[in-house]
């Protein structure tokens, strides 16, 4: 008996480990099969689709030729766009200067193009030489003063190259792919396996009037990423444009930080486009209450004072004090400091996901 007693005793020891062992596996595996869902919500033009975009490049198929060819179209309505808002507001004594003797000719030529059209050596080289122009080029720093996309110097500053860039057989670059900007409309959702881990992430449009299709995507949410742009302090709403963009972002963070359908989920925000935060703040320095609307924001033109003023005016809006909301100041356009990024938030989701399903001790 005695003899087996120990017998078992000995055949127990491996048996517990085993057990163990498979408990583990089972709930890494368990772990392994649920969906992470992650939702970027935001205001329109705040950065969701970029760092979306970013997504794809990191752990996704990346940005094929083919998927990148498919942007020309985008690149050269944002390109030929963005030069008339620009050509309209120096004319119109919006923003800069009006346009005089050749360079009012070649606006005139410009502002003809349709959109949707090739891009043509003409008009090319038109925006090219706009772009050299004292008066047009006070407008774009007036930029604040009317609608044109952030990046539109990014392109202008490269046809001058055509056709090698711009021209018919060329293909965006990826950098030029990932600024390129197209208003999202509905809901665009994309799978990936990261570290084993299965997630999906859903981009959303973000304009006034796509807002009622957030809905859709409330159930069942991991984890959502807010992403506000704080350069935009002193710019206007595009579909409403009496209302300040950074008051826009604060109240919608205000309703989905504080919502119901959110009360256990993960909240990441994002305060994005720091890179033009930091040259309107440091180098035009354009104060964060110019509107007026921010009159407890620091008068000075310190960045580090105006993000953590950001970050402090944002998690004010927040009701629960329990609620934890992880914060990062992003450039989503920088793929690397996207990696970093998402690599920090990528861990507390998980642990806290894992929490959540008990998988992991709290
Ligand atoms: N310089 C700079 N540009 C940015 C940054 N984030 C986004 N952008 C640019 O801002 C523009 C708008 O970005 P999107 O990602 O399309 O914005 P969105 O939030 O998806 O906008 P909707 O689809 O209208 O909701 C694009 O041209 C981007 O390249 C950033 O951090 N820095
Ligand atoms: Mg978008």
């Amino acid at each position: 008996m005695g003899c087996r007693a120990s017998k078992n005793a000995e055949n127990d020891a491996p048996n517990r480990v085993d057990d163990s062992i498979n408990q583990e596996l089972r709930k890494a595996k368990k772990a392994q099969d649920q969906v992470l869902k992650l939702l970027l919500l935001g205001a329109g033009s705040s950065g969701k689709s970029t760092i979306f975009k970013q997504m794809q490049i990191l752990y996704g198929e990346g940005y094929s030729e083919e998927k990148r060819a498919a942007l020309r179209g985008a690149v050269h309505n944002n390109l030929v766009s963005g030069a008339q808002a620009i050509i309209r507001a120096a004319n119109e004594g919006v923003a800069g200067r009006p346009l005089e003797g050749e360079s009012r000719a070649i606006a005139e030529k410009v502002l003809e193009v349709e959109e949707n059209v090739e891009l043509s050596e003409e008009t090319a080289h038109a925006i090219a030489k706009l772009y050299q122009d004292p008066n047009f080029a006070a407008a774009w720093d007036d930029r604040s003063n009317f609608q044109v996309l952030d990046g539109w110097a990014d392109f202008a500053k490269q046809c001058h190259k055509f056709p090698e860039w711009g021209g018919p057989s060329w293909i965006p670059s990826i950098a030029d792919a990932i600024r390129a900007r197209v208003r999202t409309s509905g809901i665009v959702e994309e799978q990936f396996d990261i570290d084993g881990f299965n997630f999906v992430l859903i981009d959303v449009g973000g304009q006034r009037n796509e807002r009622r299709k957030w809905i859709h995507c409330f159930q069942q949410v991991t984890a959502v990423i807010f992403v506000a742009a704080i350069s935009e302090y002193d710019q206007m709403l595009f579909e409403a444009r009496d209302k300040n963009r950074l008051e826009e972002a604060l109240e919608l963070f205000d309703s989905i930080c504080n919502s119901e359908w959110f009360e256990r989920t993960n909240l990441v925000l994002f305060l994005n486009k720091s890179d033009i935060f930091r040259y309107k703040l440091c180098e035009r320095r354009i104060p964060i209450n110019k509107s007026g609307l921010f009159p407890d924001a620091p008068s000075g033109f310190d960045y580090q004072q105006g993000a953590d003023w950001m970050r402090r005016k944002f998690l004010a809006q927040k009701k629960n004090p329990r609620k934890v909301i992880f914060t990062h100041v992003t450039c989503a356009t920088d793929t690397y400091g996207v990696q970093v990024v998402f690599d920090a938030c990528k861990d507390s989701i998980l642990r806290d996901s894992l929490q959540n399903l008990g998988l992991m001790p709290t």
